[in-house]
C-alpha cells in the first residue's frame, strides 16, 4: 500500500526518501524539506518490521518535533516506534539518564538547570568582576569534541570569561546540575569514552535522521558520526537542510560536508537536493538569492511564482517615524494588495526593539491581533511539567483541538507517571474532561495558572509536596514566568499579565506575527516586514564572518516571504551610551544594487 497520492511529493523528494544508504539531503528554502523529512519518517516507520527497533529524528526545536509528529500520525501511520525531539532530549534520554552512572561528575545523579536557574548563577558569580565589568551575556559558550569556546570575540575579556566559566562549572558540578552545554559534553564524553554504549544504541536505532543540519554544532556531529560508525550499517542516516540558512554560527552550528560526514562515520552518504522551490514568488527568489552563500539550484515551482511582487527597501525612515511607516506597509498590504492579517510577519533581529515595537503597533492599530512566539509571558521549556499542564490548561475544548488536547493530556499522565505518581486508573479522556469542569475567574495571568494548578493537582489528589521534582518544576515554572513578565513589564508591555495573552500562546496564528529572525525560521508568509536591518544587529556585534552572517540571516528573513517583502534600515537608532552614534544600514543590504518598487 502507498502511504501518499501520487502528488503529495515529487520526484527529488521520493528519489531522496527511497535511496538507500545515508542520504545527506541539501535543499533550498521552501523545497519542501520537512515534507520530505515527514514522509521519509513515515516511510521507514511503516517498513520497520522489528518490535525492538526505533527510528530517531532529530529537530531543531520541540516544536518542529511535535509538528512533525503530528503530521505522521494524520499519514496513518503508527507513531509507537519514533523518538522524535532536540538533540538535548535525544542526548538526556539515551545517553545520560542510562549511562550517567559511568561518569565520575554525575555517577550520582543529575539534574538540569533550567535557563534561568543557570543565569542566576551566572550573574552571582559574574558580580565581583568590575572594572572592565563582565557580564552574564558575555559568557556565552559551546563545546567542541575537543574543546571549549567562549563566544566572545574580545580578547581582553577572554581570561576573565575563562575563570568564570570554571567557577561556574564546579559549582554545577558540585550541585550535581547540568546546563545544555553540559548536555553535549557529558554525552559526548560517554560515547566517546565507552565504545558499548554507540553499540547498543546502534541496535535499536534503525534509523537517525536530522533535521537543520546547517545548525548543528560539531559535538553534535561527532556524537551522531561515532553512533553511525558502531553500527557498521546497522543504523542508516538520513540528514537535511540548507547551507545557505546557517544562522547559529555564532553559537557553533554550521553544516558539515559531505567528505567530512562520511570520514567521521566510515559510511558512504549519497548526496541528493531538492531545487524546487514552492513558497515564494520568482521575484522573491530572485531577490534573496542575491544573499545565498554555497551555490544552488532554486526553480520557482509554487502557486506564487509569477505573482508581481512588492520588493522595497527603505534606509531613509527616521526611528521616530518608524511605526507609522509599519503601519502604512500593514494598511496597503491589507487594503490594496488583499493580503490576510495572519499572512503578515514583521521580523525584528532583536527581541527589545520587537517587543517595544509590538507594543506601539498594538496601541496604533487595536483592530488587529499580534502574535509572536517570544511573546509568551511564561518559559516554554518543554521538559517542565507545568508548561505540559499550560497547553491543556489555556486551551479551550474545540473539535479542532480535539486530538491535540487528547494527545497533551496523555503526555501528562506520562510525566506524573516519571515522576512516581500512579497514574494507572487515569486515562487521557478522563484527565481532559477534569481539565474542561474547572473553572477558574482571574484575569492575572498567573494568578489563573496558580489556581488552575492547585485544583488540577487536588482534583486527582496529587500531594506537591511529596515530590521533590514536581515542587522543583512549579517553582522553576514561576520563577521563570515571573522573571520573563517583570523584564517584558518594565519595557512597558502591561498587557502581558491577563489572562487573555496567556492564551494566546496556545492559539493557532490568529493575526499579525512578530518574530525575531531566529524565531521565524521554518516558517512562511505571504508579507515579509524586515526593520532593524542595521550593522551590528544584522550582522551581530559578535559575529566573526560579518558579510557572510549578514547575507544567510538576510537569506533566511527573506526567504519567508512568499509574495511581498519590505525592507528597512531605520535612520537614528541610538549605539550604547559608552559607544555613542547610530547604528549604519547593514552594508550587504545597503550595497546591494537593485530595483526596488516604490510602495
Ligand atoms: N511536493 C510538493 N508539492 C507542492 N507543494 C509542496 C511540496 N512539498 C512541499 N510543498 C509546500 O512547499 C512549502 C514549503 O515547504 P516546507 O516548509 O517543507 O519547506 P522547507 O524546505 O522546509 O523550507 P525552509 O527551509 O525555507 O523553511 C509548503 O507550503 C509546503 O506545503
Amino acid at each position: 500500500m502507498r502511504l501518499w497520492d501520487k502528488d503529495v511529493l515529487n520526484s527529488e523528494q521520493e528519489d531522496a526518501i527511497f535511496c538507500p544508504g545515508n542520504v545527506l539531503l541539501v535543499a533550498c528554502p521552501g523545497s519542501g524539506k520537512t515534507r520530505a523529512l515527514t514522509y521519509k519518517i513515515a516511510y521507514e516507520l511503516d517498513r520497520l518490521n522489528s518490535s525492538t527497533r526505533s527510528v530517531i529524528a532529530i529537530t531543531y526545536t520541540n516544536a518542529a518535533a511535535e509538528e512533525i509528529k503530528e503530521r505522521i500520525e494524520l499519514i496513518g501511520v503508527d507513531t509507537n516506534r519514533l523518538w522524535i525531539g532536540t538533540i538535548h532530549s535525544f542526548c538526556l534520554e539515551w545517553i545520560l539518564r542510562p549511562y550517567h552512572h559511568l561518569l565520575e561528575d554525575f555517577k550520582f545523579g543529575f539534574k538540569i538547570a533550567s535557563p534561568h536557574d543557570y543565569e542566576d548563577l551566572m550573574d552571582e558569580i559574574c558580580r565581583p568582576y568590575q572594572n572592565p565589568q563582565i557580564r552574564a551575556g558575555q559568557c556565552g559558550y559551546y563545546y567542541t569534541s575537543t574543546n571549549m569556546v567562549i563566544s566572545d570575540s574580545s580578547i581582553t575579556r577572554r581570561p576573565k570569561i575563562e575563570r568564570i566559566l570554571r567557577s561556574y562549572h564546579a559549582r554545577l558540578i558540585e550541585e550535581r546540575t547540568m546546563d545544555f552545554e553540559m548536555i553535549l559534553y557529558y554525552s559526548h564524553l560517554i560515547i566517546v569514552s565507552f565504545p558499548a554504549v554507540a553499540k547498543i544504541l546502534t541496535l535499536i536505532f534503525a534509523h537517525i535522521l536530522v533535521d537543520e543540519y546547517q545548525d548543528t554544532k560539531e559535538i553534535q556531529y561527532s556524537i551522531l558520526t561515532k553512533i553511525i560508525s558502531a553500527g557498521h550499517g546497522r543504523t542508516l542516516a538520513f540528514i537535511v537542510g540548507d547551507p545557505n540558512q546557517s544562522i547559529y554560527q555564532s553559537m557553533g552550528g554550521y553544516s558539515m560536508s559531505i567528505e567530512e560526514l562520511i570520514q567521521r562515520s566510515g559510511a558512504h552518504f549519497t548526496a541528493k537536493f531538492l531545487t524546487g522551490n514552492y513558497r515564494s514568488s520568482s521575484e522573491i527568489i530572485e531577490y534573496f538569492d542575491h544573499y545565498k552563500t554555497t551555490d544552488n539550484v532554486i526553480e520557482p515551482r509554487g502557486v506564487h511564482h509569477s505573482y508581481e511582487s512588492k520588493i522595497t527597501y527603505n534606509s531613509t525612515v527616521e526611528l521616530n517615524d518608524l511605526v507609522e511607516e509599519i503601519t502604512r506597509l500593514i494598511t496597503v498590504n491589507v487594503n490594496v494588495l488583499n493580503i490576510f492579517p495572519e499572512e503578515i510577519c514583521v521580523i525584528g533581529p532583536r527581541w527589545i526593539p520587537l517587543a517595544l515595537l509590538t507594543r506601539a503597533l498594538m496601541v496604533r492599530m487595536p483592530e488587529f491581533n499580534f502574535n509572536g512566539p517570544g511573546m509568551a509571558p511564561f518559559a516554554r521549556d518543554y521538559d517542565n511539567f507545568f508548561f505540559k499542564l499550560c497547553r491543556i490548561a489555556l486551551t479551550e475544548p474545540s473539535p479542532d483541538l480535539y486530538v491535540r488536547r487528547l494527545k497533551w493530556a496523555g503526555e501528562i499522565i506520562d510525566e506524573l507517571t516519571n515522576l512516581g505518581f500512579n497514574c494507572s486508573k487515569i486515562t487521557a479522556k478522563m484527565l481532559l474532561k477534569t481539565v474542561n469542569q474547572i473553572t477558574i475567574e482571574e484575569n492575572n495571568g498567573i494568578e489563573y495558572l496558580r489556581l488552575f494548578f492547585d485544583s488540577f493537582l487536588n482534583h486527582f489528589d496529587i500531594h506537591k509536596p511529596s515530590s521533590a521534582q514536581l515542587t522543583a518544576h512549579y517553582e522553576a515554572f514561576f520563577r521563570a514566568s515571573e522573571r520573563r513578565i517583570q523584564s517584558l513589564l518594565r519595557e512597558g508591555q502591561d498587557y502581558i499579565i491577563t489572562i487573555e495573552n496567556f492564551r494566546r500562546v496556545f492559539r493557532q496564528r490568529d493575526g499579525i506575527t512578530v518574530s525575531t529572525i531566529h524565531g521565524v525560521k521554518g516558517a512562511e508568509f505571504d508579507t515579509v516586514i524586515v526593520f532593524a536591518l542595521l550593522e551590528d544587529y544584522v550582522p551581530h556585534f559578535s559575529d566573526g564572518d560579518r558579510d557572510g552572517s549578514a547575507k544567510k540571516t538576510l537569506y533566511v528573513a527573506c526567504s519567508r516571504a512568499k509574495r511581498n517583502l519590505h525592507l528597512i534600515s531605520e535612520r537614528g537608532r541610538p549605539r550604547a551610551a559608552w559607544l555613542g552614534g547610530h547604528y549604519e544600514p547593514t552594508t550587504v543590504l545597503h550595497n546591494h544594487d537593485f530595483d526596488y518598487d516604490v510602495f
